[in-house]
């Protein structure tokens, strides 16, 4: 259990940093009560102003903002807070913040995957197994009373010793290497460069990851170069019996085509938490038993969230007490 103690010696509102809470009305997190007796924390939110001029009002005051979750941050938005140094992310990925405005600017930027990294990587594989030994399908053919009236349901496959392509071998992307292994899997890699102490082969493309491989586990960020990564060639290199796990962003699968390509039975099944356009998810996959769907929760456990809310308060504290940050996004 974190201890958020003030050891510090602020003597009372005024004298506390000042932190910009940046998230949809409709995202509440409990951070706020962890971080109010450690920071002045200003919630456009919750104020009856319109956004703009509550941050026009507080511009030159605010040097750290706490970006919750996907909430857009975009230039504009960035542009009324010129005294920003600090983003603090409480997300894995930073697809939703303007990254070219914060790299122009120099603002440091922290985002959360040490925090979520080993419960997305157990989503990812228990999405794999889930889709190859078809659990949720056989949790549906038992609660149906189908048991004792038809007696088999559908037939799955093996997942030990497949071979595994990982998109992305950031900390989530690891954490799935290292959990496959033991399952006898073999491992091998995309990512922008070749890690140097990695146990796992690498692919210097996505189309030959596929061609090497019967799935294909997708953990990388979203960006301009990954949008669509997952495409038609690739989906046709992976194959018939192929498998596609999704665990980063929507966007990184031309959704369109993956839904011809399960549909048509031309590739062997799907696990996806991340849609195109969420919460909106194609409904010609509700019907699909090799397809497993999850609602953006990959991350979500009672314990990430606690280890994101510890994580937030530390580098905040680090931020004000000029102390080096901990898990600082590299903004490319
Ligand atoms: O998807 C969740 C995250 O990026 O934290």
């Amino acid at each position: 259990m974190a201890s958020y103690a003030n050891q510090e010696c602020f003597q009372s509102n005024d004298d506390l940093p000042i932190v910009l809470l940046h998230r949809l009305p409709s995202f509440n997190s409990p951070l706020k009560d962890i971080l109010q007796p450690h920071f002045h924390l200003l919630d456009p939110a919750d104020s009856p102003e319109p956004a703009s001029s509550f941050l026009s009002c507080h511009a030159k005051s605010v040097r750290a903002l706490i970006c919750i979750y996907n909430t857009p941050l975009s230039a504009e938005t960035l542009n009324l807070l010129p005294s920003l140094e600090l983003i603090v992310a409480a997300s894995a990925g930073v697809d939703h913040i303007d990254l070219e405005e914060c790299r122009c600017r120099g603002i440091i930027m922290t985002n959360a995957s040490t925090a979520f990294a080993e419960d997305a990587a157990d989503h990812a594989v228990a999405l794999l197994i889930d889709v190859c030994r078809r659990i949720s399908t056989a949790d549906r053919f038992v609660r149906a009373g189908l048991w004792p009236v038809k007696r088999d349901c559908s037939l799955g496959f093996k997942m030990g010793r497949k071979r595994v392509g990982i998109v992305g071998l950031g900390r989530i992307g690891f954490e799935v290497g290292k959990r496959l292994e033991a399952f006898g899997c073999s491992i091998a890699y995309n990512s922008r460069k070749k890690k140097p102490s990695v146990p796992f082969s690498y692919h210097a493309n996505v189309l030959d990851l596929a061609e090497d491989s019967d799935a294909l586990i997708l953990c990388c960020s979203l960006t301009e170069q990954t949008h669509h990564i997952i495409n038609k060639d690739v989906l046709e290199a992976l194959g018939k019996e192929g498998v596609i796990i999704n665990v980063g962003r929507g966007a990184l699968i031309d959704e369109k085509v993956l839904v011809q390509f399960l549909l048509r039975g031309d590739i062997g099944g799907a696990g996806l938490d991340v849609f195109e356009n969420e919460p909106d998810v194609p409904r010609e996959l509700f019907e699909l038993d090799n397809v497993v769907l999850s609602p953006h929760r990959a991350i979500f456990t009672s314990e990430s969230l606690e280890a994101l809310h510890e994580l937030v308060f530390t580098n905040l504290k680090a931020f004000f007490s000029n102390k080096p940050l901990q898990s600082v996004f590299q903004i490319e």
